[in-house]
């Protein structure tokens, strides 16, 4: 059976290539047509992953038609326009969900815009510490599958298993949702802590309080502990919060230089999904009483409506708490 991958950016392209590693066929739904054209034509996607030479097993296609005989879809859209692309994918397919972020406007989790967008279609969540060029190039990694139908989770996770590509397997698809939106947010204010100067114990600090705030968030919207502790929360936390290889961390940076977000995200063709994510995430925290200062001070930053100084000035001079 064929699989199906829906984005060819940098994430959706190495997890085509991850699957087809093992010389099966696998259709990948390309938005760009110079994109389709680069891998059909000379296996490659230079603009969403440079310098890899892709399996010629990958088929790229603009045509969703050509996914009507996949047994397996992995979704790895950006965030926002997971509901689009979902609406057009073929009917009662699992879907695999790669995409990490909360939508704007409903502030739905990706499985529930999934669910809405294609009702018939079974859901699972793939989601951990991966950087696409890792992954492509065949590096050991760690992932979280999360799907509550444990039968078609262990089909799945036996689907996309390779011999350096290790899922391990949950039931807490909210849990682990959760992880993936929230450590963006948190991984922007580590690159403003690296761009700033602000030092190496900040960012531990960062990572830390800001694992507190995933956690009282996660739990008010009914994640379990182990999930937001395991490969989906705290291991990508870690991942994102420490390095340049991040496009949330590098946005990050480049606010705690001085440039103003507005700067940074104009015209940029990759995805920093924190950006996106931060101010519905504070709003909905907001909504259930979770207090969430780390989210709070990426979002005055990103608006920017208050001063670095003062921002990171205001977030040490809150009131002494237990820990
Ligand atoms: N890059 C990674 O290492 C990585 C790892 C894990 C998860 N993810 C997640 O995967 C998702 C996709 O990220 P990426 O890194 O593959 O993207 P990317 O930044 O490399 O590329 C941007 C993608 O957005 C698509 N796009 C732009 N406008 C669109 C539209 N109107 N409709 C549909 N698609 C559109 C482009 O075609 C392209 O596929 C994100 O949610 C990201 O958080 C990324
Ligand atoms: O480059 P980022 O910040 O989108 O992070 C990529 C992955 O989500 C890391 O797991």
């Amino acid at each position: 059976m064929k699989a199906g991958v829906i984005g060819a950016g940098a994430w959706g392209t190495a997890l085509a290539q991850l699957l087809a590693s093992d010389g099966q066929p696998v259709a990948l739904w390309a938005l760009e047509p110079d994109v389709i054209e680069a891998i059909n034509g000379r296996q490659e996607n230079p603009l969403y992953l440079a310098n890899i030479p892709l399996s010629a097993s990958i088929r790229a296609t603009g045509a969703m038609t050509d996914l009507a005989t996949c047994d397996l879809l992995l979704v790895v859209s950006p965030a926002q326009h997971l509901r689009s692309v979902v609406a057009q994918a073929p009917a009662g397919v699992p879907l695999v969900l790669c995409s990490k972020g909360i939508e704007a406007g409903t502030s739905l989790l990706m499985s529930e815009v999934a669910q809405q967008a294609q009702p018939t279609s079974p859901i699972a969540v793939l989601s951990g510490p991966t950087f696409a060029h890792e992954v492509a190039k065949g590096l050991p990694t760690a992932i979280t599958l999360a799907c509550e139908d444990r039968a078609l989770g262990q089909r799945l996770a036996a689907r996309i298993a390779r011999p350096s590509f290790r899922p391990y397997l949950s039931d807490d698809v909210i849990g682990a949702e959760i992880g993936g939106a929230v450590k963006n947010v948190l991984a922007i204010a580590c690159g403003v802590a690296e761009g700033a100067g602000l030092g190496l114990n900040a960012r531990a600090a960062l990572i830390s309080r800001g694992f507190a705030e995933m956690t009282r968030f996660g739990l008010a919207r009914g994640a379990r502990p182990e999930t937001l502790g395991g490969l989906s929360g705290l291991g990508d936390l870690v991942l994102t919060c420490s390095s340049t290889n991040s496009r949330n961390f590098s946005l990050g940076k480049g606010l705690g230089e001085g440039a103003s977000a507005a700067a940074l995200l104009a015209n940029r063709r990759t995805v920093a999904e924190g950006a996106f994510t931060a101010p519905v995430l504070r709003d909905a925290a907001r909504a259930a009483g979770v207090e969430m200062p780390v989210v709070e001070a990426v979002c005055a930053l990103l608006a920017d409506v208050a001063p670095l100084g003062a921002v990171i000035d205001a977030l040490l001079a809150r009131p002494l708490r237990p820990e």
